[in-house]
């Protein structure tokens, strides 16, 4: 796992948007994987901004969502098929239906996560794999006690899951308590991992996370089994870390050819 550690989020979003930009202009068929939540916005802004001033074209990107909640009716405002097509997807070039997401509209949820491992398996495995965390240490919305070797599958919110997101609905009522999220095995199986985190809220997550056990207890840790999984994060959500100098020093003294 690589950690970098930059000033701000622009400057994180600015990182990442250069590895996506390097797929997304070399790859015949790039197929991203897509996060909602407020911490990859900055990266979408940036590559909203490269589309519409550099030329950066997705038309030949396909993208599938990490989590989407069941029970919102189709076409919900904070459904996250609606806010990443209103943060990102409608924004860019990427055409409409090359935009999945697990069905969690589904009169079946019960086999919608299979159909839809199935579907990514199909596309042929997601390239780079866009993840921000939870304050619990959910990675897409696998809640603490999740399987490392979990499937696409239905999930219930914890409480803090449901009060974080309450700030995107009327009330925190207004949350649904299930959802269907890729699971930690399937989310594995991305050739790049790029998870993103900012602010002191997200401290002891990370901690957890990149320094801790791997544990289904910080389902997050599971980046730990990963081959090519990068961490970003701002210097408050750095903060508790106990190598952050290393990780400093080691990303400073990178051979400029590496990339992310
Ligand atoms: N399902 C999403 C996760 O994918 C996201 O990582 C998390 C953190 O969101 P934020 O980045 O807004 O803190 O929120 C939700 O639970």
């Amino acid at each position: 796992m690589e950690i970098v550690i930059q000033q701000t989020a622009e400057d994180i979003a600015s990182v990442v948007a250069d590895s996506i930009e390097q797929l997304v202009r070399s790859h015949a068929a790039p197929i991203l994987g897509l996060a909602t939540g407020s911490s990859p916005l900055p990266v979408y802004r940036e590559l909203v901004r490269r589309h519409a001033e550099d030329g950066l074209s997705f038309a030949r990107t396909r993208a599938f969502l990490l989590d989407e909640y069941v029970g919102l009716p189709q076409g919900h405002p904070e459904s996250y098929r609606e806010v990443i097509r209103r943060e990102f997807t409608g924004l860019v070039d990427i055409a409409d239906d090359h935009v999945q997401s697990p069905d969690g509209f589904s009169s079946d949820v019960a086999t919608a996560g299979t159909r839809y491992d199935a579907a990514i398996a199909a596309a042929g495995g997601v390239d780079i794999q866009l993840l921000g965390i939870g304050t619990d240490g959910h990675i897409a919305f696998n809640e603490p006690g999740s399987s490392l070797a979990s499937r696409t599958r239905l999930k219930t919110l914890t409480e803090q899951t449901r009060d974080d997101n309450a700030r995107f609905f009327d009330s925190v009522d207004d949350v649904p308590y299930h959802v269907l999220t890729q699971g930690l095995g399937t989310i594995l199986e991305a050739r790049h991992l790029v998870l993103v985190a900012t602010g002191a809220n997200k401290a002891d997550a990370v901690a957890a996370m990149v320094e801790g056990p791997v544990s289904a207890f910080c389902p997050g840790s599971v980046l730990q089994l990963h081959p090519h999984a990068t961490v970003l994060l701002d210097e408050a959500a750095a903060s508790g870390l106990k190598l952050a100098e290393y990780y400093r020093y080691s990303y400073n003294h990178k051979p400029a050819w590496q990339g992310l």
